[in-house]
């Protein structure tokens, strides 16, 4: 590290004009960095906010063209699709994960057809599908581990059948990534991506979007026997690394601005291809505070993300996802 003594080191001197600050600046954001989750309903022609995540809301599939093009057209690379499954199709062991007709195959086939350049992530849990809420299957209260990962795998095989370019385990199982792996290699499906969840937090983040897709309210008691302890930051490296060696070829951190530090280790750890979700609750967080006047709306929306790029990530799920990508393009 080269430093040097006031007066003759002026840190200021490299702030001094726009030009300079451009030259110098170590991070950059593009529309490349951004991927965007999306939240598709049944139906015709429906759509509705989501109450607690002003701006966001969930679209029947009728509607993805008009719902997406602006998205497209902005070059944002990729969305990732999370479908509200109807109250009376929930089961215990959430069984329409694998129906090759359920919502989030519908809307990966009519996206691929509408976009076929549009990546595709498909979110693999079985919570949109189980009646209590749960990311896997239950048994004597205890979510248990390994029939979970059998149904995760079926789950995913579907979803690349549908079209799903990247598929990323959100459940937290063990084992799960090399599961997955096997499967989709035997079913000829060795191109499709997986984006490991890797790092996933049992967070308190999470209630917008479990509002957003109906989950909440039917949960039971928590996530906390699969999701990881807020405290831990070691163990996070060991989830990536066992992630890594069982076929993932991008790995997650989440939720994303409390756990800017887990990102850095990660990056720093394995210098592999790194993403962040900034989840429900942020993007509340911040929406709360710009309807209220107490945030400027574009700063706060792009420091946000450029803060995930600084601290190591390659891209970073977003639902300020468009309106960032508008933001980047006017000043370009
Ligand atoms: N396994 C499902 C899943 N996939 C993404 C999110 C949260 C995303 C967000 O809050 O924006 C969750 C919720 C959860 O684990 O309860
Ligand atoms: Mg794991």
């Amino acid at each position: 590290m080269i430093t040097g003594a006031f007066p003759t080191t002026r840190p200021r001197r490299n702030r001094f004009d726009g030009f300079t600050r451009r030259l110098v600046a170590e991070t950059t954001l593009t529309t490349d960095n951004l991927i965007w989750p999306i939240f598709v309903c049944d139906g015709q022609n429906q759509r509705s906010e989501v109450a607690s995540m002003p701006g966001v809301a969930r679209v029947s599939v009728d509607l993805l063209e008009a719902h997406l093009s602006e998205a497209v057209g902005l070059g944002i690379p990729a969305i990732a699709l999370f479908p509200i499954t109807p109250t009376d199709i929930r089961d215990a062991t959430g069984r329409e994960a694998t129906n090759p007709d359920n919502l989030m195959c519908r809307a990966a086939r009519e996206i691929k057809r509408l976009f076929p350049d549009l990546g595709l992530v498909g979110d693999v849990a079985l919570d949109p599908y189980t009646d209590h809420g749960h990311d896997g299957l239950i048994e004597n209260g205890y979510v248990v581990n390994d029939a979970s990962v059998e149904i995760l795998a079926l789950q995913a095989l579907n979803q690349a059948a549908a079209g799903i370019d990247i598929i990323a385990p959100s459940d937290m199982m063990d084992g799960r990534i090399g599961a997955i792996r096997t499967a989709l290699d035997k079913a000829g499906h060795e191109h499709v991506r997986i984006m490991s969840y890797a790092a996933k937090y049992a967070s308190a983040f999470y209630g917008p979007f479990r509002d957003a897709l109906g989950s909440g309210g039917l949960l039971k008691g928590d996530k906390k026997t699969y999701q990881m302890d807020p405290a831990n930051s070691d163990e996070a490296l060991r989830e990536v690394a066992q992630d890594l060696q069982e076929g993932a070829d991008m790995v997650m951190v989440k939720p994303g601005m409390p756990y800017l530090d887990i990102i850095r280790r990660v990056r720093d750890n394995f210098a592999v291809p790194t993403f962040a979700y900034q989840v429900s609750g942020e993007y509340a967080m911040m929406m709360a505070a710009i309807q209220n006047g107490w945030l400027d709306r574009d700063r706060a929306i792009l420091e946000s993300l450029l803060a995930f790029r600084r601290a190591g990530c390659n891209g970073i799920l977003t639902y300020f996802a468009v309106e960032a990508a508008r933001l980047l393009n006017s000043k370009l």
